[in-house]
């Protein structure tokens, strides 16, 4: 396979050059457990580690390989796998906050310590599908939280309204996303039933990587596997082979395409956290931020200042009340973030 179908473009390239003439090999992470990585290259599929030096060096979780990534690889003879000398700079990656954080104390029932850090899912994306389903989980509010992590990871969002057999008022529903989400295609599709599925021609194209991001149970793995056609089959039988009963990912992995396009399977998350400075919300809240410009105090607070063109917005129907609070949800999140990682930053520093 050439790399060009795997993604690789001039910006890898270009940052490749270094670890070529060192005799390094480029490869694209396709999965990950701990420290062992699945890489696939010109050649082949192969299993490869970090090294000891790139763990030494390495502070953050960020600066690990993640799925999607480029790095730079050693082929050792007569060894069972390849080392990873670096990861290329990503063009971009979709990140929130890690849920897990180590050494967190509750001390008389607040949290103590613990790392305020980003968790990275996938990198070097062309296409985020957020899928969510058109039934009794339908949330218009989550649409809003993976909308301002999507625009902040500089990738192009689409929103797939999935399960369309079980929806009966089709226009409701795209009214209310397409009051949110604007300009952002919305297709409405049913994975199971096979309707409007050739949406997904006009992205999954030779050398693109989408992936797919959304809550446990809207359907991400039914579209994947429907997109993978034969490879379906083996997907069903490997899950009923472990007894789960259905097919759940567990964990994010790079599956290639017929079409040559790639695809980025995820595991539905509880908690997306943001992660991102406030001003990540510029785009997903475009709207308010109009909106707030023309409230006649700079420092309003929208609550009952004279003048207030929020205030007057909800009161003339222009605007939701529901959709402003999902905004000051937002920001207070984020506002709390700065202050934590400005903290986590600090003690790295001493350290
Ligand atoms: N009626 C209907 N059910 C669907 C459709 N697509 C998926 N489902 C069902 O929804 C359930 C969840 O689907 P999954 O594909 O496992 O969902 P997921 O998003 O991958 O979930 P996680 O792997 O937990 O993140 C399964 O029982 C599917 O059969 C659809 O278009 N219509
Ligand atoms: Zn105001």
């Amino acid at each position: 396979m050439d790399l060009q179908t795997l993604g690789w473009n001039d910006f890898f390239k270009e940052t490749f050059f270094l670890y070529q003439e060192k005799g390094l090999h480029p490869g694209r992470v396709i999965s990950r457990k701990n420290n062992n990585y699945v890489i696939i290259c010109e050649e082949k599929l192969a299993l490869a580690k970090i090294t000891g030096k790139f763990r030494y060096n390495t502070q953050t979780n960020k600066d690990f390989p993640t799925v999607g990534d480029w790095v730079a690889l050693e082929m050792k003879k007569q060894s069972s796998h390849l080392l990873i000398h670096a990861v290329l700079p990503r063009e971009n990656a979709f990140v929130r906050k890690s849920p897990i954080s180590g050494g967190r104390k509750l001390k008389e029932g607040v949290v103590i310590g613990g790392k305020t850090e980003e968790q990275i899912i996938a990198s070097n994306i062309n296409t985020a599908f957020i899928v969510i389903g058109l039934d009794n989980n339908f949330e218009i509010r989550r649409i809003e939280r993976y909308l301002t992590l999507v625009y902040h990871s500089n990738i192009n969002p689409v929103i797939i309204l999935n399960k369309l057999d079980l929806c009966f008022s089709l226009d409701d529903y795209i009214k209310q996303v397409k009051d949110i989400a604007g300009m952002v295609p919305v297709h409405p599709i049913s994975a199971e039933k096979g309707m409007n599925m050739d949406v997904f021609s006009n992205y999954l194209l030779p050398g693109k990587t989408v992936v797919f991001l959304g809550s446990s149970g809207v359907g991400k793995s039914t579209i994947t596997n429907y997109l993978l056609g034969d490879e379906k089959q083996k997907k069903q039988s490997i899950s009923k082979s472990t007894g789960k009963g259905r097919h759940t990912t567990t964990s994010v992995e790079l599956i290639l395409h017929h079409s040559n396009g790639m695809i980025i399977d995820t595991p539905g998350v509880r908690e997306l956290q943001l992660w991102g400075d406030e001003e990540i919300l510029d785009q997903s809240f475009e709207d308010i931020k109009q909106l707030i410009y023309h409230c006649k105090f700079n420092n309003c607070h929208h609550q009952k200042e004279p003048g207030c063109a929020i205030q007057k917005a909800i009161e003339d129907n222009l605007l939701s009340r529901s959709r402003f609070e999902s905004y000051q949800k937002q920001l207070f999140e984020l506002q709390r973030l700065r202050t934590k990682r400005r903290d986590f930053e600090k003690k790295l520093n001493k350290k």
